[in-house]
């Protein structure tokens, strides 16, 4: 599908790891110069995204939303593309790449840079329809994946980290590798359990890259309509399972299980709560189980 790009939204994130004011300008200007109509939109909260987003499904509104900032603002512009229309008329998505770590921006776009992006999105827009990962206990949805084990437990650790931007991550990760202990654990995949015991990392998803470097799912396609799942027991030493992840080389190793399917729940099962997170954030609740189901090219988006 080639959609007409007669107007355009842009929503642009100043919180955003490498957001400048000059960036959105240059993305705008642009736009403006192939002759569409472009609206600026600067996020002011949290979730302000979600709710511009929401409101672009309407009739007469744009024929395609920019997000301008990191991974946690292209998936509040994805729920809120979600919200505000049907499958059949949902507005595509195009993500720009200035937050910390860009993970979708890189899936869909590779090393290239934005401004190259943005040409080839705007003079020959191809339209990829991405699938979404539906968290049943939450109704939330992934754009990126889900994870449990090391990688939520980092971002656990971040809250009392002091730095900014990747360096936090980075402290985050060294400090969690440091007093992480492994989980008792259950994986099933469309009702078949692959995964029980001592677990280290799940893996649910989406994207292949988590963090802007980990590829944890190597394999994973966005658009096949199907979760990719990985997970990674106690077989491997730590350092070495983080060395392996950073090129999808942990795949095929020893104690690593990976999976595909359309329904993928995750457990703890000595009755403490699961540390989980999708798209970055954090479920506060003491769940010990959550559900996820894939919702099959559910978001368009704009891709080379
Ligand atoms: N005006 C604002 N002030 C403060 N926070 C905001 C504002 N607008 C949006 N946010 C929040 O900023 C958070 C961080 O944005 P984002 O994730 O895009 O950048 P990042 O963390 O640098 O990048 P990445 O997720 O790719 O590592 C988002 O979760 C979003 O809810």
């Amino acid at each position: 599908m080639t959609p007409s790009l007669t107007s355009v939204l842009v929503v642009a994130n100043p919180a955003a790891g490498t957001y400048t004011p000059e960036m959105s300008e240059a993305v705008v200007r642009r736009i403006a110069g192939v002759g569409a109509a472009v609206e600026l939109a600067v996020t002011e909260r949290p979730g302000h995204a979600h709710k511009l987003a929401s409101a672009v499904g309407e009739r007469g509104g744009p024929a395609l939303v920019v997000s301008v900032g990191g991974d946690g603002t292209a998936h509040d512009v994805m729920t809120g593309l979600y919200e505000g229309a049907p499958a059949e008329r949902r507005v595509p998505l195009l993500v720009l790449p200035f937050g910390t770590g860009n993970s979708f921006y890189r899936e869909i776009w590779s090393d290239r840079p934005w401004h190259e992006a943005l040409v080839c999105a705007l003079s020959r827009p191809r339209v990829r329809r991405v699938d979404l990962a539906h968290v049943a206990e939450t109704d939330g949805l992934a754009l990126l994946g889900a994870s449990s084990g090391l990688a939520a437990q980092t971002l656990v650790t971040a809250r009392s980290v002091a730095d900014t931007g990747r360096a936090r991550y980075e402290e985050a990760l060294a400090r969690t590798v440091e007093a992480f202990r492994p989980y008792p654990g259950r994986v099933t995949v469309d009702g078949e359990v692959v995964h029980a015991g001592p677990t280290v990392s799940v893996g649910v998803g989406g994207g292949r890259h988590r963090g802007g470097r980990f590829m944890l799912l190597p394999r994973s396609v966005m658009d096949d309509g199907l979760l990719d799942v990985c997970v990674a027991g106690t077989a491997l030493p730590l350092p070495e399972l983080l060395r392996l992840c950073r090129d999808g080389s942990h795949v095929g190793g020893p104690g690593v299980v990976y999976a595909r399917g359309r329904r993928v729940v995750v457990e703890r099962t000595d009755g403490e709560p699961l540390v989980f997170e999708y798209d970055g954030d954090l479920l506060p609740g003491a769940a010990a189980r959550y559900t996820l189901d894939v919702d099959p090219h559910a978001l368009p988006v704009l891709a080379p």
